[in-house]
């Protein structure tokens, strides 16, 4: 079989992993020919693909980004989008499947062109932990690790000033980056998008924590809303895909902090360091694993379908079910952080 592999939607530590562990299990297991298309979707429509070989994934499983580049395209559009010019396009190159590693969004493009007849199995890609039908994806534990570094860095300089401390971390409509690194880091309240709260419970959290003597750290997710904001925080226009992009809710709330409470504050903004870089061990192997059940899933004919983590096994789904609902922090998870907060 020949199949073709691409990376879309925003990049995640063990992207490459993925595209290793896939490579390798084809040609050792399938004698599979494989071909990546560069810059997601867009490799796709435009027929752009280069051919990728045992020797070219050497190494890759510590390799930060995508050998084969990510974009926002949507498959759907321009002269040659759409399923039927894409059928033709991999019929006239051979190419007989395809893996997509992405997010919901990738994957809900996935989920379109399958119903359209098309061949294809999806990996799930999130540093966010936004999918659903996953327990966790690859990049996700990574992105967590860095932020807890920075917080753990930001309470030192913190404790030296006697400062209140807001840090930044991505998360568009979900909160686990910000509630696991706010739990492993020990922060004094953490602000999600799942759960708007009001300036004066930040600064009641905040004047606690100053009581006790200690310099307040809070984490704040982007895409986090006071209870006053209709939308979460935006200043930086759209994306490839005309979304808000998100980004400065921390800059927003840190004056708001020091206004009420008197605490000198300052803020961080962590943004795409929680994305570059080399994955995690914890992160390769899932990646290495889900890569290689990807073309398991392919010879079994499970179009349609995405790898993914149940318990510690890797199992398939309906990319349907995936796509159907994000994976939000549930409350029984906000509350038993909240105990700590303060
Ligand atoms: N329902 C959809 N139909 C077709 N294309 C879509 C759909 N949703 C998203 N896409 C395309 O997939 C791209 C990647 O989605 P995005 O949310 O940016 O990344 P991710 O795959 O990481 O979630 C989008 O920019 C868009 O072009
Ligand atoms: O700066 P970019 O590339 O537009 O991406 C920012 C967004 O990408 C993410 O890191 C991941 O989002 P996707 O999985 O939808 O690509 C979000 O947390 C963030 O809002
Ligand atoms: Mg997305």
């Amino acid at each position: 079989m020949k199949i073709g592999i691409l990376t879309s939607g925003g990049d995640c530590p063990g992207l490459n992993a993925v595209i290793r562990g896939a490579v390798l299990k084809g040609v050792i297991s399938h004698d599979t020919e494989f071909v990546g298309f560069r810059w997601g979707w867009k490799g796709v429509v435009e027929g752009d693909f280069t051919s990728i070989t045992r020797h070219d994934v050497r190494g890759l499983s510590k390799q930060g980004g995508t050998i084969l580049g990510s974009s926002r395209t949507n498959p759907f559009e321009g002269e040659h989008g759409g399923p039927e010019n894409i059928q033709r396009m991999l019929d006239e190159n051979g190419i007989e499947a395809i893996i997509a590693i992405g997010g919901e969004g990738t994957l809900a493009a996935a989920q379109r062109l399958t119903d359209a007849g098309l061949r294809i199995i999806g990996v799930p890609k999130t540093i966010d932990n936004d999918l659903a039908a996953t327990d966790y994806s690859f990049g996700f534990e990574t992105a967590v690790e860095i932020a807890t570094e920075a917080i753990d860095r930001l309470r030192t300089t913190a404790e030296s000033h006697n400062r209140c401390m807001v840090l930044e971390v991505m998360g568009r409509h979900v909160g686990w980056i910000a509630l696991h690194s706010g739990m492993a880091g020990g922060a004094h309240a953490i602000l999600i998008p799942e759960q708007p709260m009001g300036i004066e419970e930040i600064c009641h959290y905040v004047d606690s924590v100053r009581e006790r003597g200690r310099a307040p750290l809070i984490v704040v997710a982007e895409g986090f809303k006071l209870d006053t904001m209709e939308e979460a925080h935006s200043h930086l226009g759209l994306d490839a895909f005309n979304r808000p992009r998100l980004g400065g809710i921390a800059e927003k709330l840190a004056p708001m902090i020091e206004e009420r409470t008197g605490i000198e504050s300052r803020h961080t903004v962590l943004g795409h360091i929680q994305r570059g870089g080399a994955p995690s061990a914890y992160d390769r192997v899932l990646a290495t694993r889900l890569g290689m059940h990807a073309v398991d899933a392919a010879y079994d004919g499970a179009w349609g379908s995405m790898v993914t983590l149940r318990g510690t096994d890797i199992e398939t789904v309906s990319i349907a079910e995936a796509v159907g609902s994000l994976n939000r922090v549930p409350q029984h998870r906000y509350d038993e952080a909240k105990i700590l907060f303060g």
